[in-house]
């Protein structure tokens, strides 16, 4: 039987949730996961040091017995973000990043920045104390197509934030686009990029073609097919400025499928068999030690996971649950439309 021996992979972008549904989705990446950054976009989002400590708590306390799994915390900024709040929680080795939501670009984001220049103080400190700042990079300008959001933004806002603080540095999360992975190869420091495994999969006809699917809409939404080409060149380069975040987004099943249906794709569960499948595909087996366990502790500024994880290729297919249950209804696991054959030992 053919096997994969990586170090343990992190997820570098990640949302658990809270209460019933974490409960149920966190033993989805303990398992396979050494280390996670936890997305705050809770209701109310986790805005303060205080805010972190607590969830950190919580998910702690719902890891499985046995499970040895390392939650790594986020500030949801604000335009009110304490920048000696933010130090304190750096300093207390509590926080790993501050996370930037353009206002209504995404789940839960509604509390988010409209005017940079009010969180200049944050960023500001953060360049000073090297805190990474993750970004969802959309505009959300309604003029703006909803295709073109993430390449606008590059254009219109990061690339003003890295002119005015280049010692700050930026993780752009969940690239989507070919500008976006671009934008990352052309610059020589403090900008990183970590890729989801959905995006290295689907393109945007996932999406819409014979219905529309709900299960594949995400955000930023899947783009065309020369993108997502983009990213499977990037992510299998080996190159250590792109890395996993899967941004495993659960949603129970009754708020996606209806007529206003939220954006997230649950992935946790079938994440590292769909990575094998697509780097095997793209003859790149031997890379995903570095995009999904090296290049994202690296750029972090932490060791690499000691233990080894090991993949092994079946003839026939591995099963996976379609549905992960909870108490507050069923979330949809992510369906790559293809078998795999790939499972962790
Ligand atoms: N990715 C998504 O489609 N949704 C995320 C938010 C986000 O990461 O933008 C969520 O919280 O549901
Ligand atoms: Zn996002
Ligand atoms: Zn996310």
């Amino acid at each position: 039987m053919k096997t994969l021996s990586l170090r343990r992979p992190d997820d570098w972008h990640l949302h658990l949730r809270d209460g019933a549904v974490l409960q149920s989705v966190i033993g989805d990446t303990s398992r396979h996961f050494g280390r996670a950054i936890i997305m705050p976009n809770l209701v109310p989002p986790v805005v303060t040091t205080e805010d972190a400590r607590a969830y950190r708590e919580r998910i702690l306390a719902a890891v499985p017995a046995g499970d040895r799994f390392e939650p790594l915390m986020t500030l949801y900024l604000t335009e009110h973000t304490n920048p000696d709040d933010v130090e304190e929680g750096k300093t207390s080795g509590l926080i790993t990043a501050v996370k930037l939501y353009p206002a209504g670009a995404t789940t839960n984001s509604h509390g988010g920045v409209r005017d940079l220049d009010k969180a200049m103080p944050v960023l500001e400190r953060m360049a000073k104390i090297g805190l990474p700042l993750c970004v969802h990079g959309e505009v959300t300008t309604p003029e703006v197509d909803i295709f073109d959001r993430e390449a606008v933004f590059i254009e219109e806002k990061l690339e003003v934030i890295r002119r005015r603080l280049p010692e700050l540095k930026v993780t752009m999360e969940h690239v989507t686009t070919k500008d976006g992975v671009d934008y990352i190869l052309a610059a020589d420091r403090n900008l990183a990029g970590t890729i989801t495994t959905h995006h290295l999969i689907i393109n945007r006809n996932a999406i819409l073609v014979g219905g529309i699917r709900p299960h594949y809409y995400c955000l930023p939404v899947a783009k065309r097919e020369h993108h997502r080409q983009a990213l499977r060149k990037a992510a299998t380069s080996g190159d250590p400025r792109f890395f996993l975040g899967t941004d495993s987004a659960p949603h129970v099943d009754p708020l996606k499928e209806c007529a206003c249906g939220c954006a997230g794709i649950y992935t946790s569960i079938n994440t590292m068999s769909c990575l094998a499948h697509v780097f095997e595909e793209e003859h790149a087996l031997e890379k995903l030690e570095a995009f999904a366990s090296l290049n994202g502790p690296a750029w972090y500024g932490l060791p690499a996971n000691e233990e080894i994880m090991v993949l092994e290729r079946q003839d026939a297919p591995v099963s996976y649950p379609a549905k992960r249950d909870t108490q507050a209804g069923p979330i949809t696991v992510f369906d790559p439309m293809f078998p795999l054959h790939w499972q962790v030992r």
